[in-house]
């Protein structure tokens, strides 16, 4: 306990500083904010699967009046492929990453993904399915730019994932194993949801903006520590440590926070009109 004092008092955040209800309490306005929001976990809930999660038409008409309240400096950074994310948010005009940063999508259009040694990748992956056919306590999600084993359904495998993971890109040059939610992923190295960040930043409709990013997970921390040196603002979405600045309980109490933002927003506009 004293060890997570010390690093926040190092560090400078209280950890679990309560979520303020209204950006303007920071010091933001949503016409100076660029918003970034990772996917699962923050802005859905967590499911069995990664094919079982559930988005509804309330969440998609959030991210609209959110894309038109931040004058289109909305984005999705997911470590899912670009594809998923468009095919479940499909009416969103936003900006997506996918994929850690690998993909990127603005304006409907999807721009070229980074360059990686897909040979390499795909010798990885057959590899990777095979321990999943060996083993179907694990569930393998094939990705554009790496790979996924998932095994929330039977978390005793953890440590024999971690293992043959391990072995498999043990000292590879260009590949590396990240730790997810009950789940263990390779991607490039040279992938990260701060890079991703740090590109869609340098849109139009981002740049100059104060940034604040959402996440829930270890893969999002990278990004938490970035654009609190950019001076940004950033929420842990559930439990865990984290470099986040502020916390809420869950996606739902995040989402209602969003909306509080948006129905100010639009109080404050009908108020100026009268
Ligand atoms: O960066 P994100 O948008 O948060 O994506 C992170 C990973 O999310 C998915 O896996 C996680 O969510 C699943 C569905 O709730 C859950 O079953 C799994 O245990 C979680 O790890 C997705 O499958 C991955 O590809 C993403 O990297």
């Amino acid at each position: 306990m004293q060890q997570h004092l010390d690093y926040y008092s190092l560090v400078g955040f209280k950890p679990d500083s309560t979520l303020p209800d209204e950006l303007d309490r920071l010091g933001l306005s949503a016409q100076q904010t660029a918003l970034l929001v990772d996917f699962d976990g923050t802005l859905v809930d967590i499911a069995p699967t990664p094919g079982s999660i559930r988005v509804t038409s309330s969440d998609k008409a959030l991210l609209d009046q959110l894309h038109a309240r931040h004058g289109g400096a909305l984005a999705i950074v997911s470590g899912r492929n670009l594809e998923e994310i468009v095919h479940y948010l499909d009416t969103f005009k936003g900006t997506i990453s996918g994929g850690h940063g690998a993909e990127l999508r603005r304006n409907a259009r999807t721009l070229p993904g980074i360059d990686c040694n897909f040979d390499r990748l795909e010798h990885i992956k057959s590899a990777v399915m095979e321990f999943a056919v060996i083993d179907p306590r694990v569930i393998a999600e094939d990705k554009r730019f790496g790979i996924v084993l998932h095994f929330r359904q039977h978390p005793e495998v953890e440590g024999k994932v971690r293992d043959f993971v391990g072995c498999l890109i043990e000292d590879d040059e260009e590949f590396e194993m990240q730790s997810a939610k009950m789940a263990i992923e390779i991607k490039p190295k040279d992938v990260s949801k701060a890079r991703a960040i740090e590109r869609i930043m340098q849109f139009d409709e981002f740049r100059g903006r104060d940034i604040v990013f959402a996440g829930d997970d270890t893969t999002d921390e990278v990004a938490f520590a970035w654009v609190n040196g950019q001076g940004g603002t950033t929420i842990k979405v559930g439990e865990g440590v984290t470099a986040a600045q502020y916390r809420t309980a869950n996606p739902a109490s995040f989402k209602k926070w969003l909306r509080a933002q948006f129905n100010s927003a639009q109080l404050k506009l009908a108020r100026q009109g009268n």
